[in-house]
């Protein structure tokens, strides 16, 4: 069942001159968590704004667990909606205890159930230590946590998240990330949150959306933006890869590296011979291997050192074992892809041998 559905809404602010919104569409499924990724002035905060009831939209609209709150100049008060938000500085009252804070938004609950409500969150944030504490005394994840328990108590439909993980340092942001999406399920809550690091949205969320100049590029799960993005931003945005020029021929592409055989669940239609395709995979989609088994080659142009492991540009080159029909790979001979290994002894002027693991065939994007 979905509990939060947004249809063509769109927003222009008053002195801008183009739409920081542009017709979003997109459902949510009750307790899934959604990541809005994109980079900055993409629009993906004044779309949470949009949801929370904070903006208005110039149009389209948003129903939330089957009633509809914005439609035209109809728009539930912020304080209907049954949304829970967390800042990005938290915005904690500095002068309440934690308790206080978090029992903050239970106003309309009487005295005994907003306390065992409190107690309740608080044991599930892990703060069972910290109720009398004031914010100040308390380090950037514990305070996470009191803004996310706060945002919990009053049992929102939906909560919506800005950025909340941008003030952790690398260390405890990896520690908290994984906290908030087991605190969010273990209740079963379904919640937006709005990030420009895809890490954040990798670990965090069931479903990643991208928006680029305030339309939604796509939506998908974490695993289906990085195995099968839809366009080469959306590609690059999650990690290095490559779009390898191809011809369809024989039952495969020929590339300007070599001859890739299709995979056997390769969806291309076998009436395409001759068409020219990308060829989509990842830095690390492939098994280097020697020179008697079929493979593709190319010449190492650059190592680049990256901790846990290398990555090599490679450019077009024959080697010795494929000489032998290498004349068709002259037409794109300028191209260069990335792959990434473990093994630290590579050096600029090898020859790498290697096999596509995997890969997904693209039509050439219209520019
Ligand atoms: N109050 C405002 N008045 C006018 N223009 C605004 C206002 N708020 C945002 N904008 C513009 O709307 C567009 C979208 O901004 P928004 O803050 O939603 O993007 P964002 O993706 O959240 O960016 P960031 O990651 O930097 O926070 C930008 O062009 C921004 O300049």
């Amino acid at each position: 069942m979905s509990i939060i559905t947004l249809n063509n809404i769109s927003k222009k602010y008053r002195s801008a001159d183009k739409y920081a919104v542009d017709g979003v569409s997109f459902s949510l499924e009750k307790g899934e968590i959604l990541a809005l990724v994109g980079e900055s002035g993409s629009g993906k905060t004044t779309l949470l704004r949009l949801i929370a009831g904070l903006e208005h939209p110039d149009g389209g609209e948003i129903t939330l667990n089957n009633e509809i709150i914005v439609s035209g100049r109809k728009s539930l008060p912020t304080n209907k909606r049954k949304t829970g938000m967390v800042f990005q500085d938290y915005a904690l009252f500095p002068h309440l205890t934690i308790f206080e804070n978090v029992a903050f938004g239970l106003k309309g609950l009487k005295k005994k159930e907003a306390e065992k409500r409190v107690y309740e969150t608080i044991e599930l944030t892990g703060l069972k230590e910290d109720v009398k504490k004031y914010p100040h005394q308390l380090s950037g994840g514990q305070q996470q946590r009191v803004a996310l328990a706060r945002a919990l108590a009053p049992r929102p439909e939906l909560l919506l998240m800005d950025e909340p993980f941008s003030n952790l340092d690398t260390i405890l942001r990896d520690q908290v990330r994984e906290e908030v999406r087991q605190i969010i399920k273990a209740m079963g809550i379904t919640a937006i949150l709005v990030t420009h690091d895809t890490k954040d949205a990798f670990s965090t969320a069931d479903k990643i959306a991208v928006m680029l100049n305030g339309k939604l590029l796509q939506i998908d799960t974490p695993d289906t933006l990085y195995n099968d993005p839809s366009s080469s931003y959306v590609a690059e945005l999650f990690g290095k890869s490559n779009n390898l020029e191809a011809t369809v021929e024989d039952g495969g592409f020929n590339t300007p590296f070599g001859f890739v055989s299709k995979l056997a669940d390769c969806p291309f239609a076998t009436d395409s011979e001759n068409c020219k395709v990308k060829l989509f995979f990842r830095a690390e989609e492939t098994d280097f291997c020697n020179a008697e088994e079929p493979h593709l080659c190319g010449m190492v142009e650059q190592c680049t050192y990256l901790g846990d492991h290398m990555q090599l540009k490679v450019c077009c080159n024959r080697c010795t074992a494929c000489e032998k029909g290498s004349t068709e790979r002259n037409l794109l001979e300028n191209q260069s892809i990335l792959l990434k290994t473990t093994v630290q002894t590579w050096k600029p002027g090898d020859i790498v041998r290697f096999k596509l693991k995997n890969f997904k065939v693209k039509e050439p994007e219209a520019q």
